[in-house]
């Protein structure tokens, strides 16, 4: 079950709005959109600073831009939103960055999406059925939303991508940005590129990618919105793989063996639970190139790294509460659903880097696993036609 969504403290009122608020431009008689970000974690926060430069730059967009935050008390005494609104930082989850003044940070969620048309969001996965039933019925009509989230849910009857979670709960169309995107190095503006998967309107990815692209941070549209997400998501769970190998102090080899199997079994239960998966997004960035930077770079890398260090005697939670003060990882609760997801249809022999690290991070095996898992051969026999998918 994913835990609740706690009832904000109110803190300070956030400003009503950024107060250069204008008409930039004037909007003419076309559709002038209103973007909330929901979320304020290392991403949220670079997200929030990439589309407040393009929302004050273009004149389609309101200059201001809201920022949803879960309310916290610093150890200063002083409520998060209060010292992000003087500042202008996020001084628990991206110290040291200006995140422009046109953002607002708002400790009310119901307030924050009230006036938008343009939703962003952008927190751990685990959060995002609590918010969706909270902002079920109170969005204005029309609205406009994509993640950033990168995980699912798993229900009884199957999988159910965040995308899905988000446009049902709250009936709207959902697009998906994902990408090589490690959130510190976006934020001191160091190249990377973006994919944004989208259903049917071109001309809303388009809008998506206008408010995004920066030339720092360049974004690209792909049809295949369960396609990028699953890419973002199941990445999560190679990183740890990748983790445990860098802990074992495997080198290189072994690190890119892993790397190579988990795209394999990424694009494999990909197109196993959804047929319109298109091969070619796993050339994009929010495939082959986020495998990499997340396995080199990445949260769930480095926190894989330690418990494997340890010889998994030091549970992921205690060492991610000490790694990194509020921040989450996604792999190992990813790695639990995939398994359930696994487990549910029969397949766990088919995916057996999935199931191996699952069964690393709960202490059924122990880290040295991760390089003994090849002796279980995927059995093809297992889901008729499935050999394709390898
Ligand atoms: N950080 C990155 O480099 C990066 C890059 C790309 C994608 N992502 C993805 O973006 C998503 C958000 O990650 P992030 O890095 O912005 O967050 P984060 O891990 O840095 O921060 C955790 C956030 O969760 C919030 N939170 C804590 N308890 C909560 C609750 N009960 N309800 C709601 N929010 C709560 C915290 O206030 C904080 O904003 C994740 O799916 C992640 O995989 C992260
Ligand atoms: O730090 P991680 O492991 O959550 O990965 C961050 C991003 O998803 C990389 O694109």
């Amino acid at each position: 079950m994913a835990p609740p969504v706690a009832m904000e403290s109110q803190g300070t009122a956030p400003p009503n709005s950024f107060s250069n608020q204008g008409e930039t431009g004037g909007d003419g008689g076309s559709q002038k959109f209103r973007v909330t970000v929901v979320g304020s974690g290392n991403w949220g926060s670079v997200a929030a600073k990439l589309i407040a430069s393009n929302a004050f730059k273009l004149t389609s967009f309101y200059d201001e831009v809201r920022m949803w935050v879960f309310e916290e008390t610093l150890p200063s005494g002083e409520k998060l939103t209060d010292v992000i609104n003087r500042t202008n930082e996020n001084v628990k989850y991206l110290p040291g960055i200006k995140l422009g003044r046109n953002v607002i940070a708002d400790p009310d969620l119901d307030n924050a999406v009230r006036d938008a048309n343009m939703l962003v969001f952008v927190t751990p996965h685990q959060f995002m059925e609590g918010i969706c039933k909270r902002l079920a019925g109170k969005l204005k009509q029309g609205v406009e939303a994509i993640s950033l989230v990168k995980g699912m849910e798993v229900k009884m009857e199957g999988p159910c991508m965040i995308s899905s979670l988000i446009s049902e709960q709250l009936k709207v169309n959902c697009c998906v940005l994902m990408g090589a995107n490690i959130a510190n190095e976006i934020a001191v503006e160091k190249f990377s590129e973006a994919t944004v998967g989208y259903r049917v309107n071109k001309e809303i990815a388009e809008k998506w990618v206008q408010l995004f692209n920066t030339s720092y941070f360049m974004v690209t549209p792909v049809q295949d919105v369960e396609g990028v997400e699953l890419c973002g998501t199941l990445k999560n769970v190679v990183a740890l793989a990748a983790g445990f190998v860098d802990g074992l102090e495997m080198g290189n080899n072994t690190k890119a063996a892993i790397m190579r199997i988990g795209l394999r079994e990424m694009r494999a239960l990909s197109k196993l639970l959804f047929s319109s998966v298109k091969d070619s997004t796993f050339f994009e960035s929010c495939g082959v190139a986020d495998l990499i930077t997340t396995c080199l770079g990445g949260r769930n890398r480095k926190v894989a790294e330690a418990f494997a260090k340890n010889g998994g005697k030091r549970s992921f939670n205690e060492l991610e509460a000490e790694m990194l003060q509020g921040q989450k990882l996604q792999g190992v609760s990813t790695a639990r659903e995939v398994y359930e997801v696994l487990s549910y249809r029969g397949w766990l022999e088919l995916f057996p880097l999935f199931a191996t690290v699952h069964e690393i991070c709960i202490g059924k095996l122990p880290p040295t696993a991760i390089v003994e898992y090849s002796e279980h051969k995927p059995n093809f026999s297992l889901v008729e036609g499935s050999a394709q998918f390898f």
